[in-house]
């Protein structure tokens, strides 16, 4: 980000104010205990840029949204952070953890994959399996909604990936080497000495066995596609047909797998969890709820809603937009610098850590009136477009946005109206739900719902 002051003139943000550390880990435990008010404090008490460190290391907090933009435009300056590399076993070289020629080559390749025409055709799915889901629920019960919502979404991602194709045993061993692997990265994060990887700690152990029966089950689904020709138009068959335009090369069976296990990681908890919180928001702002029921009747009347209906279910839209700025499921993109770089007055070192948070952003007076609370009215017109660039962030920004965002944006419209048209939701009473910040923001133990069956 190159601006008009003469390098000698840069400022270093250690000259700036900021949060107290303590010996040898700087502010890294008050950061790791939470991270929400941590970040929050930080944009309060000292401003624009921030200046911490997380044990030996040199970062930055940024919440001015050009800072911001350019952290998510220039990904040869702000590289994915080393701490993802333990994400490596799981994900391999797929979208989210690759780098460099690496990934722009991954990307061109899935790119078409993601087009909203060609995700369209999975309007269906989504809407039948969360018919099945409904038909099990019953009127007067409690159900705790994320986990209703984790298993919805991690079916329709399983269909969409693999049509018919994955068995009961392949669903459950990959199911579970998605959860091990969550419990794990979590504890890595949190403990203050990790062993590597290789070491047979109990906890690795669990780990291995848990990649090793999600690679048998991935790698037989890729062999059983690959030798039967068929091609029934779902994402994997999409991705193995995907040809580089230049060199005409396709996805080895280890890039699709790598891929696999990133889409169903990335593609799923993320959906999940925003459902969550908008029903938790619904049953908070019950006018809201009542304005989208009003939509739903108006749009769809009975009938279930269609990939041709989205355009017509503006207030969905909105609500969700909304849900997103209060609750963004990746609550901070974290870089670290591949070299020094300008930010505005200040010089950043090489490998420096920078951290931007959707969820101080979403939350800032400075953009969002009344930012605290959910008013989905506030997304009609052109509010959106009027937002300086690097203030809302809910699928990140630059070449690096969520390649999955327009079939996110679908799945949660689609199964709000769905589940709208047959059921009232109301949160049960007397119940703390304390968002926390993990690999991404969920409650921190449940949302309990009541449901009531609509006439
Ligand atoms: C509400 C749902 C979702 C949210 C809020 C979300 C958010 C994000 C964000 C913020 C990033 C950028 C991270 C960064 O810059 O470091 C990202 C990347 C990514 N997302 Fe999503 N996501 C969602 C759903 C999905 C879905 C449904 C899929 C796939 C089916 C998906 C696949 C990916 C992939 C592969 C990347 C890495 C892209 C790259 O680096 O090229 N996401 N997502």
């Amino acid at each position: 980000m190159k601006l008009d002051t003469p390098s000698q003139t840069l400022k270093d943000p250690f000259s700036l104010p900021g949060p107290k550390g303590k010996f040898l880990a700087g502010n890294a435990i008050d950061f790791g205990k939470n991270p929400l008010f941590f970040l929050t404090q930080c944009a309060k008490e000292y401003g624009e840029i921030v200046p911490i460190h997380l044990g030996q290391r040199k970062a930055v907090v940024v919440t001015n949204p050009k800072y911001v933009e350019y952290l998510l435009k220039d990904r040869e300056v702000f590289v994915k952070p080393e701490a993802l590399k333990s994400m490596r076993s799981l994900l391999g070289q797929g979208l989210l953890t690759s780098e460099g020629e690496t990934w722009f080559h991954q990307r061109r390749l899935a790119q078409p994959v993601f087009h909203q025409k060609r995700i369209g055709g999975y309007a269906d799915v989504m809407v039948d399996y969360t018919e099945i889901m409904l038909a099990h629920w019953k009127d007067g019960e409690t159900k705790n909604i994320q986990a209703e919502m984790m298993r919805l979404t991690f079916n329709i991602v399983m269909k969409t990936l693999f049509s018919s194709d994955v068995t009961e045993e392949q669903a459950r061993d990959v199911s579970e080497a998605m959860h091990v692997s969550a419990d794990w990265m979590l504890k890595q994060r949190r403990s203050f000495i990790t062993f590597p990887e290789s070491f047979p700690t109990p906890s690795n152990l669990h780990y291995k066995n848990a990649i090793d029966r999600l690679n048998k089950q991935v790698y037989q689904i890729i062999k059983q596609r690959r030798a039967s020709g068929e091609d029934p138009g779902d994402l994997l068959s999409m991705m193995m047909n995907a040809r580089d335009e230049d060199d005409g090369s396709q996805m080895s069976d280890k890039q699709l797998r790598d891929e696999i296990t990133t889409l169903i990681f990335a593609g799923h908890e993320t959906t999940a969890n925003t459902l969550a919180w908008t029903w938790m928001l619904l049953s908070q702002y019950p006018e809201a709820q009542a304005k989208l029921q009003q939509e739903v009747k108006q749009v769809l009347g009975d009938r279930p809603p269609t990939f041709a209906d989205l355009p017509a279910l503006s207030y969905t839209s909105a609500i969700v937009k909304e849900t997103m700025r209060l609750y963004p499921v990746v609550w901070n993109i974290i870089a670290e610098t591949s070299r020094e770089c300008e930010m505005g007055d200040y010089r950043i070192g090489a490998d420096w850590t920078v951290i931007s948070s959707p969820w101080v952003m979403h939350r800032s007076e400075a953009y969002f009136e009344q930012a605290e609370l959910f008013k989905p009215e506030r997304w009609e017109g052109d509010f959106e477009k009027k937002l300086p660039n690097g203030v809302y962030t809910p699928f990140g920004g630059g070449p690096r946005t969520c390649i999955g965002k327009s079939f996110a944006l679908m799945e949660a419209a689609l199964l709000l109206v769905a589940i709208a048209q047959k059921f009232e939701i109301s949160l049960v009473p007397n119940q703390t739900i304390i968002p926390q910040a993990t690999i991404t923001l969920q409650p921190k133990n449940s949302i309990q719902v009541v449901l009531k069956q609509r006439d």
